[in-house]
């Protein structure tokens, strides 16, 4: 895990967050640790947080200039109102999706277990992106899945090419038309908190009010609790597929920067240089252009490829443009 807020919370491990739901505790029974509840939806300061008893959704504020809390966090708050309330603490994250640039760093989401990544046939997708959140995916521990959008058009056949290298990665990719028939991707979204991520256009909207019809609904619940007429951007916002399985749907994204990476972690987050770490020459081989670099060697045996090691190359540098953590 990468990273773990945990602030005057007396529940202190994730098998009684697990369990949470069984405790019980009711809208008229607040006590000193307050109501359990997630963030179901970050609109800059405010969130909207479902209550985990009564499945009642509340506007929320944090604490003083606080506001490191993602969707998908698990908090404990306490209500000022009937549909308001403080948020006291968030509880540990088994999982933190960052992206951030070289002066602030921005929470996509906490708790999910996967990452979907949603590109197209048409337009083009930009490889480097689909990369940048691969990597953040596995900086995070969060395994990743690539969906190509748009399969029923004709002319996909550069973009499945251009997929090939991915899934002799190990990454499952997934085609299929999100306009045509969304039932592919069920089986991969059961049981898990998915995250959907892509650049603008490659059809998230399109695949979320193909799996949950009813998302208009609820987008007006959502701004009748958070009594706003003003149009918000929201960060991310989750919706249930049923009781075990959740889907956060986050803005479209233009750039995905990895700043908040330190070098050690970038090379580990490329899955296949992990069987060459640790056997350059020098211990601390960049693997840029050192004599003996087990990477490099990787690459002329075919066991990396020229274009995921240009990919590491330009971020090694973009990230070392920074004080190491
Ligand atoms: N042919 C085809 N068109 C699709 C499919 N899915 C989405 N589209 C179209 O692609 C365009 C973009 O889809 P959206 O779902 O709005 O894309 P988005 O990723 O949510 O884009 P943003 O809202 O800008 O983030 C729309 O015109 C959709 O009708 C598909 O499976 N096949
Ligand atoms: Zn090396």
């Amino acid at each position: 895990m990468k990273s773990l807020t945990l602030q005057n919370t007396s529940i202190n491990n994730t098998t009684n967050l697990q369990n949470s739901e069984h405790v019980g505790i009711s809208i008229n029974a607040q006590d000193e640790t307050g109501l359990q509840g997630t963030v179901v939806a970050a609109y800059g300061k405010r969130y909207q947080v479902e209550l985990t008893d009564t499945k009642q959704r509340i506007s929320c504020v944090t604490r003083g200039k606080k506001t490191d809390l993602a969707c998908g966090d698990f908090v404990l708050v306490k209500l000022t109102d009937k549909e308001e309330g403080v948020v006291e603490s968030t509880l540990p994250r088994k999982t933190l999706l960052f992206r951030s640039n070289a002066f602030k760093s921005k929470m996509l989401a906490a708790n999910v277990t996967q990452i979907i990544i949603v590109l197209a046939t048409q337009p083009s997708f930009y490889e480097a992106l689909l990369n940048r959140c691969l990597i953040a995916a596995e900086a995070a521990g969060i395994k990743a899945l690539i969906v190509l959008n748009k399969c029923d058009l004709t002319d996909n056949h550069d973009a499945l090419r251009k997929l090939e290298l991915y899934s002799k990665l190990g990454y499952q990719v997934l085609p299929l038309s999100a306009k045509l028939d969304i039932s592919s991707l069920r089986p991969y979204l059961q049981d898990e908190v998915s995250i959907l991520v892509g650049q603008s256009g490659m059809g998230k909207s399109t695949i979320i009010n193909a799996l949950l019809p009813s998302e208009a609904v609820r987008t007006q619940e959502v701004s009748h609790v958070l009594d706003s007429g003003k149009h918000t951007t929201t960060a991310a916002h989750l919706y249930h597929l049923d009781a075990s399985s959740q889907l956060i749907d986050s803005p479209g994204l233009q750039e995905f920067g990895l700043h908040h990476l330190n070098t050690d972690e970038l090379e580990h987050a490329f899955i296949e240089f992990r069987p060459f770490l640790g056997k350059c020459r020098f211990n601390n081989c960049k693997h840029l252009q050192e004599p003996d670099c087990a990477i490099t060697e990787a690459l002329s045996q075919d066991k990396i490829s020229a274009e995921r090691l240009a990919i590491y190359k330009m971020l090694r540098t973009e990230i070392s443009h920074q004080i190491q953590h």
